[in-house]
């Protein structure tokens, strides 16, 4: 049963994710006529600067994400931003929200001068977060608890995050019950796509490198949250 004190972890999370979200006009220039693959790479990289940001300011409203180790905090977020712009491009990737972004996101991704071997499992991916139909809070939660993953590089104390983490999880659980009453293996289901973005992140790292080799320049948000440069 949902305590609560647990209702209101779950509205604090849906409302701060709801409330940082890219401005419209940054997402409105993936709208725009131009897609040969530098601009389409330009595009990615200022939307993606953005969302770092967005994914900052999200972060700090996590219930205790402040009372953790300053230090740990960057190790967590640097950790973790990759695994949750997957988490969120998927959303707009798998038509979950009306947003008009999704055929000229999918075009701009495919025609970003990334090579091949990354598309195949990166639009597996997509298509396998798009076939589970989440909920809003399931995938406030489920980022939450992706930035909460407590064996990232460099975290100092484990046992905080981890403690921080399973709060999460526990949360998540029984939302998945309560929501997915048909699907009992909703939550494992859920869980098995933080599996997928872990093998992503790694596809990621040599994502960057195949285009820092052909000189693609990344903003300096990027490069410090990415190691990069
Ligand atoms: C530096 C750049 C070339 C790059 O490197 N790796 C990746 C990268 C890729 Cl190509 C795929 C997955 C993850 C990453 Cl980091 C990227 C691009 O990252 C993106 C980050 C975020 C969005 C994104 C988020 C929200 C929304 C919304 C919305 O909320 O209304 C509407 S449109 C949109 C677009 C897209 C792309």
């Amino acid at each position: 049963e949902i305590t609560k004190e647990q209702r209101a972890l779950i509205k604090a999370i849906l409302d701060a994710y709801n409330r940082h979200q890219i401005p419209q006009d940054v997402t409105k220039k993936l709208l725009q006529e131009q897609y040969s693959a530098e601009e389409n790479f330009l595009l990615l990289t200022e939307v993606a600067t953005s969302q770092v940001q967005v994914l900052v300011e999200f972060t700090k409203n996590i219930p205790g994400f402040l009372s953790l180790d300053r230090e740990d905090q960057i190790a967590l977020l640097k950790g973790s931003a990759v695994e949750a712009m997957f988490l969120r491009s998927a959303q707009v990737l798998s038509k979950k929200m009306p947003s008009g972004y999704t055929e000229v996101l999918e075009e701009r991704i495919r025609k970003s001068g990334m090579s091949e071997e990354f598309m195949t499992p990166m639009f597996n991916f997509y298509k396998s977060i798009g076939e589970l139909h989440m909920t809003q809070d399931e995938q406030a939660l489920l980022t939450t608890i992706t930035i909460l993953t407590p064996d990232r590089p460099y975290v100092k104390s484990h046992e905080a995050v981890e403690r921080l983490q399973e709060t999460m999880l526990d949360v998540l659980r029984k939302l998945c019950v309560l929501q997915h009453p048909q699907e009992p293996q909703y939550f494992a289901r859920l869980l098995g796509r933080l599996t997928e973005l872990r093998t992503l992140h790694h596809y990621h790292v040599e994502m960057l490198t195949s285009w820092k080799t052909n000189d693609h320049k990344f903003t300096p948000l990027l490069c410090e949250i990415w190691d990069v440069q």
